[in-house]
């Protein structure tokens, strides 16, 4: 008999996995197979119920980007090969998005049943590891500035409403926001002034294709920074990131690298899949297909 280790935030995506939890249950129970569920209740919980073994056949991650992040860190610091099943609950939801994961909970448990996986990487920022991106700067302050009555009201529009505040308020706040980041690594190595860096595993990073060169088994990381703009410049910017044009602006720097050191003369904290992690400096590797993900 099948085990599976439901590893669910109730609380995340304005606390719509709840019903997400309760449909899985209903429709895997009527295949006889076994259910552990954990119920996280704070910060933390989802990675140690994730390094814990309860001899699951497979473990699902039931919520946003951050319970992912936490249940990946859990699997990889527990040394387990067991497979990871990925149900949306968040709010943006960025990884499942990327590899086309059903939101559905019917399909997606067609999906378990099949048991196709894929490798895939897994990206290292320092101590932590992040299944879809790590970044600092600019606008990774936005996701802590959304407050939670926002998300519940607006839902994803809450993020780009705080992103747009930030934009505006960048004209005199530029010089207080760039700072001096040092990158070295095999394929690229300089100190730039910098507004902000995203180290992308998968393409999709806050709902958008930032990293259109980066896939997640290819054994690389991309690295975006984008330098010191003016206001006049964002909404070309901002334009071409459908297009993927956007990594050959001037004031972008684009490069896929397996290993590099970022180190800054700020006090600039490290965001790995949305959740604040370490400070810089820092080294960032990749962990070659280091999950095996069941995907449709
Ligand atoms: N029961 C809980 N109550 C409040 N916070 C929780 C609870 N369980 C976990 N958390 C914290 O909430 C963080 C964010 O959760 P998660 O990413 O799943 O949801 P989200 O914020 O709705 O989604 P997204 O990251 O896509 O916006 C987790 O990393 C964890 O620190």
């Amino acid at each position: 008999m099948k085990k599976y280790k439901i590893i669910a935030n109730p609380k995340s995506g304005n606390e719509t996995a709840i019903e997400k939890i309760s449909q899985i249950i209903e429709i895997m129970s009527e295949d006889g197979c076994k259910i552990d569920l954990r119920l996280t209740g704070k910060s933390g919980d989802a990675m140690e119920f994730a390094k814990e073994d309860d001899g699951e056949d497979i473990i699902i991650s039931i919520g946003g980007d951050g319970t992912l992040n936490e249940v990946v860190n859990g699997i990889i610091d527990s040394d387990k090969e067991v497979p990871l099943a990925v149900l949306s609950g968040g709010t943006v939801n960025d990884f499942a998005n990327a590899m086309k994961i059903p939101t559905d909970v019917e399909e997606f448990c067609k999906m378990l049943k099949a048991e196709k996986t894929k490798a895939v990487d897994v990206g290292v920022a320092g101590e932590r590891k992040f299944i879809n991106v790590a970044a600092g700067g600019m606008m990774t302050e936005i996701a802590y500035n959304v407050p939670e009555e926002k998300k519940t009201i607006f839902g994803r529009a809450a993020y780009y409403i705080e992103a747009l505040k930030e934009v505006t308020k960048l004209g005199d706040r530029r010089k207080k926001n760039y700072f001096n980041l040092k990158i070295e690594s095999e394929e690229y190595t300089a100190e730039e002034k910098v507004l902000a860096f995203i180290c992308a595993n998968s393409i999709s990073v806050g709902g958008f294709e930032l990293a259109p060169k980066a896939t997640v088994d290819d054994g690389y990381i991309d690295m975006l920074i984008v330098k010191d703009l003016d206001l006049s410049e964002i909404p070309t910017l901002v334009g071409n990131f459908t297009r993927g044009k956007h990594i050959e602006h001037e004031k972008v720097i684009y490069f896929q690298t397996k290993e590099m050191k970022l180190s800054t003369d700020k006090s600039i904290t490290v965001d790995v899949d949305g959740e604040r992690a370490q400070k810089l400096p820092l080294t960032f590797k990749v962990l070659e297909k280091a999950i095996n993900l069941i995907i449709k």
